[in-house]
């Protein structure tokens, strides 16, 4: 990876960042920049083999002479006594918390009625609830008396996010707490936004979706008059060995998106790190409270969630305008 920026490179020199989710896709593209902007950086996630790579392959991209540096801890956000410890140990290792990124989270595809508790508590505890450790930690440990700037990741949710509703729940509720954190801690010199990215190709985004294409048949479902699948035996469509077929599809998800993308193909990681080094940079000392679209426009455009012809709806009250509009498709058809 090389890091690139069009900020003035020692712009972070002896600050400090702690990036959740900092080894891979977006993180990872934030953690390079970071360093490559001077900054001391500490990555935090699960996997702990993961996070030990990443570092060491971002650490060949220091210059000797930079004040730069990258730790990899682990840390699950979902786990209080863990933010904690790694709120604690940042502040061993560097003696302060200037900056937090709140870019770990992610969630499964699923129909929001076929969503078992755990997974829904799953995806809430990681992308609310993470955050909201990970901020009230940092807030209590060393922002509360010196400052500092949050950002936090969330989602292009803002017409709901059929597919990932526990997604689209949670990250609702991160740009609340944006807003209210903006206030309760303003008097503490702190910041906080969020940045919504719109569709980010990376490999680690795409491999979360890698069995997501026998869902695939499940989508279909709405559309077939019967309201389930057929069996192969009453000659149609859905058997273990097509749905077999399709598993490799999960991650042409993304693909499919860039018809609904108004620059008509897909972000990159290193196309969101700028903007949080721009919310988190002294540029954006008067920006709290706000989200940044990184979407190319994407959540004023269209949906990939397609809605089957239908004719589930109640009738409309009877009256004169639904009588006129009778009357004109009757003439119209005449027409046709
Ligand atoms: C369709 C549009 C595609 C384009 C998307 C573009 C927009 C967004 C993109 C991104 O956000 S990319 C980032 C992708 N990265 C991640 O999501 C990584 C992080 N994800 C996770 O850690 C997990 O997915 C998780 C959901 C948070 C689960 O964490 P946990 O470690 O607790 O996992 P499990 O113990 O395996 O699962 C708990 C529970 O959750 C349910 N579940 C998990 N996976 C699935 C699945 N694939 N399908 C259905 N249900 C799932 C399930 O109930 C699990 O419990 P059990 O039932 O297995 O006991
Ligand atoms: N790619 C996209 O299109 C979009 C992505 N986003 C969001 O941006 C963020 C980064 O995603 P992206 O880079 O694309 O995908 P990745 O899958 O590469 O990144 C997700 C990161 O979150 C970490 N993570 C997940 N759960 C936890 C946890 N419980 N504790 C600590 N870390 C955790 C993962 O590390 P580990 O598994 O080691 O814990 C991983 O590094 C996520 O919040 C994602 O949902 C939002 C909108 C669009």
């Amino acid at each position: 990876m090389a890091a690139r920026s069009v900020f003035r490179s020692g712009l972070f020199n002896d600050r400090v960042a702690i990036v959740t989710g900092g080894a891979t896709g977006i993180g990872k593209a934030i953690t390079a920049e970071l360093l490559h902007l001077g900054c001391r950086v500490v990555i935090a996630s699960r996997k702990a083999e993961r996070l030990e790579a990443a570092a060491g392959e971002l650490s060949q991209l220091i210059s000797p002479s930079s004040a730069a540096s990258i730790t990899a801890l682990q840390c699950n956000i979902r786990q209080e006594d863990q933010v904690r410890e790694l709120v604690a140990s940042t502040l061993r290792l560097h003696g302060r918390i200037d900056y937090l990124v709140n870019n770990g989270g992610g969630q499964f595809s699923s129909p929001a009625a076929n969503m078992k508790l755990k997974g829904w508590n799953a995806v809430i505890d990681t992308n609310l609830t993470g955050t909201f450790l990970c901020c009230r930690e940092v807030y209590r440990a060393w922002m509360k008396d010196h400052g500092g700037a949050i950002v936090n990741i969330i989602a292009d949710m803002w017409r709901g996010f059929p597919g990932m509703a526990h997604t689209g729940a949670a990250r609702a509720a991160v740009e609340n707490l944006t807003k209210s954190l903006a206030i309760e801690w303003a008097s503490s010199g702190i910041r906080i936004n969020s940045i919504a990215p719109g569709t980010i190709f990376s490999k680690t985004a795409m491999e979360n979706y890698k069995e997501l294409g026998p869902m695939i048949f499940q989508m279909a479902v709405p559309c077939i008059p019967a309201k389930r699948l057929g069996l192969p035996e009453e000659g149609t469509i859905f058997s273990k060995t097509a749905m077999e077929n399709y598993k490799e599809l999960g991650p042409m998800i993304f693909q499919m998106a860039v018809p609904c993308i108004p620059a008509k193909r897909l972000g990159f990681p290193e196309e969101i790190s700028p903007a949080v080094c721009f919310l988190l940079s002294p540029a954006a000392s008067f920006i709290s409270g706000a989200t940044l679209k990184v979407d190319a426009g994407q959540s004023l455009y269209d949906s990939v969630w397609e809605i089957p012809d239908h004719s589930s709806w109640p009738a409309p009250p009877e009256g004169e305008n639904v009588g006129a509009l009778r009357e004109l498709m009757k003439k119209l058809k005449h027409k046709l």
